[in-house]
């Protein structure tokens, strides 16, 4: 037991929990809200909410019976307009603390149920299989029985992957089970199980996943069943998906990230796309600008080039599989293009935002799911001489303490 006190919540926090600031410096509250006075069992900076005695007018009903108890959900209890402006304000002080007042537009939202890609853990308890995410505190895993920020078509067959996965779960350590909503199905991997599975038992996935009408079904990156390949569509561009490449976790915030790149880049005749994945952007801009597709993941990489060749009506897409953080594409090699995307995971792309600088290109778009990141990265741009036109945080990880922007930059 900590020592019970009443705590004025000044704001809400970077991981969506309330602030009280105390004279013995701040006190994180999960699940209090700005505004709010509570009563709270404190640890040191940590607290357990025990009660709201006041309540924010912004407080409302979560939208999921998990809430508070599975960590996949940090803010499900505060009235739309306060939530969006919250992410935003996480854009606004990433950027302020790198010294830039930056133009942060309104925040793009994405409703329920967009979430096409979820990561699940699974461990083995008794004849039965728990499947779903973490506790919000704690290692359990809890199991889900609804997941409204998730595609219906996956929240749908999580009690049949249950049984699916059943034999391959220990009770040692937690599995690992992806689900992939594609466009012509559903795509399962299942991965960090031990051992490789006797005949008899592959023969009871296969059985299963034909019940459950998956598109494949993959373990550690091997396919185990395929009743048809799952594919996504980019652009006009239908990119057969590798098992373990990285995709855009819902559509709608995809097709925003799209937008906003190709508007930028309208006019450009050649664009370097760094990062780039399957192609997410590389064939929406093909179809008007040749681009240099250039990205660390090798399968991403050849699926994004047979789907070049199989869609007509393209511009040329060249593509290199290169370690843009070892080796970023040098001023030399960026020279004669008009503009370049970069989409780097959350460590950002420092390195390449410098050779960016000393290249000739006029027009960056810099994407990220890290604030922080793209604060330093446009940070480096500024002082090499670009202006930060307008910075738009997409809500792509609905209710999560995460949020993706993207970030127009042109040379001053
Ligand atoms: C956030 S994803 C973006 C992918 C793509 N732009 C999209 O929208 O789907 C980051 C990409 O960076 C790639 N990546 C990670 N580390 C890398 C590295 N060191 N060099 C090159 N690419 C890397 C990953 O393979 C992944 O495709």
């Amino acid at each position: 037991m900590g020592d019970t006190q009443a705590l004025d919540i000044a704001r809400l926090g970077a991981q969506g929990d309330g602030v009280a600031d105390t004279p013995s410096g701040p006190v994180f509250v999960p699940y209090a809200l700005s505004g709010e006075r509570v009563q709270a069992d404190v640890h040191g900076e940590r607290a357990r909410l025990i009660a709201v005695m006041t309540p924010s007018p912004d407080r409302i009903a979560p939208v999921c019976r998990h809430f508070t108890h599975c960590g996949g959900c940090a803010v499900q209890h505060l009235r739309s307009h306060a939530y969006l402006a919250w992410k935003r304000e996480m854009v606004i002080a990433a950027f302020a603390s790198r010294g830039i007042d930056a133009p942060v537009a309104p925040v793009a939202s994405v409703g329920l149920g967009a979430r096409r890609r979820a990561a699940f853990s699974a461990r083995r308890t008794g004849r039965s299989v728990v499947l779903g995410f973490h506790e919000a505190k704690g290692v359990e895993i809890v199991d889900l029985q609804e997941c409204p920020v998730t595609a219906s078509a996956i929240v749908r067959v999580l009690p049949g992957l249950r049984r699916l996965v059943e034999p391959l779960m220990s009770r040692r350590a937690p599995g690992r089970v992806i689900v992939t909503l594609a466009a012509n199905g559903l795509d399962v991997a299942v991965e960090d199980v031990p051992g490789d599975p006797p005949p008899d038992v592959r023969e009871f996935l296969a059985r299963e996943a034909t019940a459950l009408g998956l598109a494949r079904l993959t373990l550690a990156g091997d396919t185990l069943y395929q009743a048809t390949v799952p594919a996504v569509r980019f652009g006009t561009a239908n990119v057969v998906l590798p098992a373990r490449s990285f995709l855009q976790a819902a559509p709608v915030a995809e097709a925003e990230m799209v937008r906003l790149v190709t508007q930028a880049v309208v006019g450009a005749k050649r664009v370097a796309d760094l990062f780039c994945g399957m192609g997410t952007f590389t064939f929406p801009l093909a179809q008007s600008a040749s681009v240099l597709a250039v990205d660390g993941d090798k399968q991403a990489i050849a699926a994004l080039q047979n789907a070049a060749k199989r869609t007509p009506g393209l511009k040329p897409i060249e593509v290199k599989v290169r370690d843009l953080f070892r080796e970023p594409l040098s001023a030399r090699e960026l020279q004669g293009f008009d503009a370049a995307v970069f989409d780097p995971p959350r460590a950002g792309a420092a390195t390449q935002a410098q050779s960016l600088v000393d290249s000739p290109i006029n027009v960056v778009v810099a994407v990220s799911c890290n604030p922080a990141t793209l604060a330093r990265d446009a940070r480096i741009l500024i002082d090499g001489g670009f202006k930060l036109e307008r910075v738009t945080p997409i809500d792509q990880f609905l209710y999560s303490a995460h949020v993706e922007a993207v970030a127009i930059l042109r040379r001053a």
